[in-house]
């Protein structure tokens, strides 16, 4: 579904690649965590998977589709298939749950109508069902602004869940949660992913909830990928040489 060739990411100015050489193949079904210490490269590549970064050299294949030669304007249709849950939730603070969650509809309608802010009975109902199935029912009314880290971050995934993706992109997506709080969003990222058999990849710093909640992880270090595996198989020393 999705398959990294030589993927060489250079920023301006700096030396050593983030990303140095990275081969990796990815299937529907996985739910893949992406380990590293700070600096290793995983936001570079969860953002260089969505053509966020571009690659310096190298090939991406989602789909069937090569994405490193698309136009800006063909990328944009191809997103439509991704989506990017982050560490700071990218809403709009001013508007309340119910509008953030709706935006997730707009990469697939006229722009004219997003200004408008018009959306059908039926875009509503499945507005308010994504609020549902994130728990936030009852808060839809709310402004984001005055809702908790956990509650913000379950708008963005009610906003995600509108955008019907394929693949689903997480980005630190509970850097800034508490533990427990870390772990109802993963629960409901698990339950999300499953039920829509998305493929999920998704960085994460807490090693724990990597184990519990991956079916395949990898750790990066200095922008190349030191292990590639299930859970059980991440033993002390690699553990060491991932965080050494
Ligand atoms: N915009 C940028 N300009 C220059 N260098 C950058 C830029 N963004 C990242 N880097 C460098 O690229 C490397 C990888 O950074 P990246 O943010 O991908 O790592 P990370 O593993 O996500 O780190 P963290 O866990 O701290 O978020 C680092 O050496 C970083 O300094």
């Amino acid at each position: 579904m999705l398959k990294l060739t030589d993927v060489v990411v250079r920023y301006p100015k700096v030396a050593e690649p983030a990303l140095d050489r990275l081969s990796l193949s990815f299937e529907r079904g996985e739910f893949v965590c992406v380990l590293g210490k700070s600096g290793a490269g995983k936001s570079t590549f969860v953002r260089t998977i969505n053509r966020l970064q571009p690659v310096s050299s190298g090939s991406i294949h989602f789909e069937g589709q090569e994405l490193t030669t698309l136009s800006e304007a063909q990328m944009r249709a191809v997103r439509q298939e991704m989506v990017m849950i982050f560490q700071h939730f990218h809403l709009i603070p001013r508007m309340t749950a119910f509008q953030n969650t709706l935006t997730g509809l707009f990469g697939r309608r006229p722009a004219l109508k997003n200004l408008l802010g018009l959306f059908s009975k039926e875009e509503k109902q499945r507005g308010r069902l994504a609020l549902e199935q994130v728990g936030l029912e009852r808060h839809g009314d709310r402004r984001v602004e005055a809702l908790s880290g956990g509650q913000k971050q379950r708008v963005g995934i009610a906003r995600a869940l509108l955008q019907e993706p394929k693949l689903l992109l997480g980005d630190e997506p509970v850097a800034s949660l508490d533990p427990v709080t870390s772990r109802h969003i993963f629960t409901l990222l698990r339950d999300i992913h499953q039920k829509k058999e998305l493929l999920s990849i998704v960085n994460v710093h807490d090693v724990s909830l990597a184990k519990e909640f991956a079916t395949r992880i990898i750790a990066l270090k200095d922008g190349q990928l030191l292990f590639d595996g299930k859970p059980e198989e991440l033993d002390e020393a690699t553990f060491s040489a991932i965080y050494q």
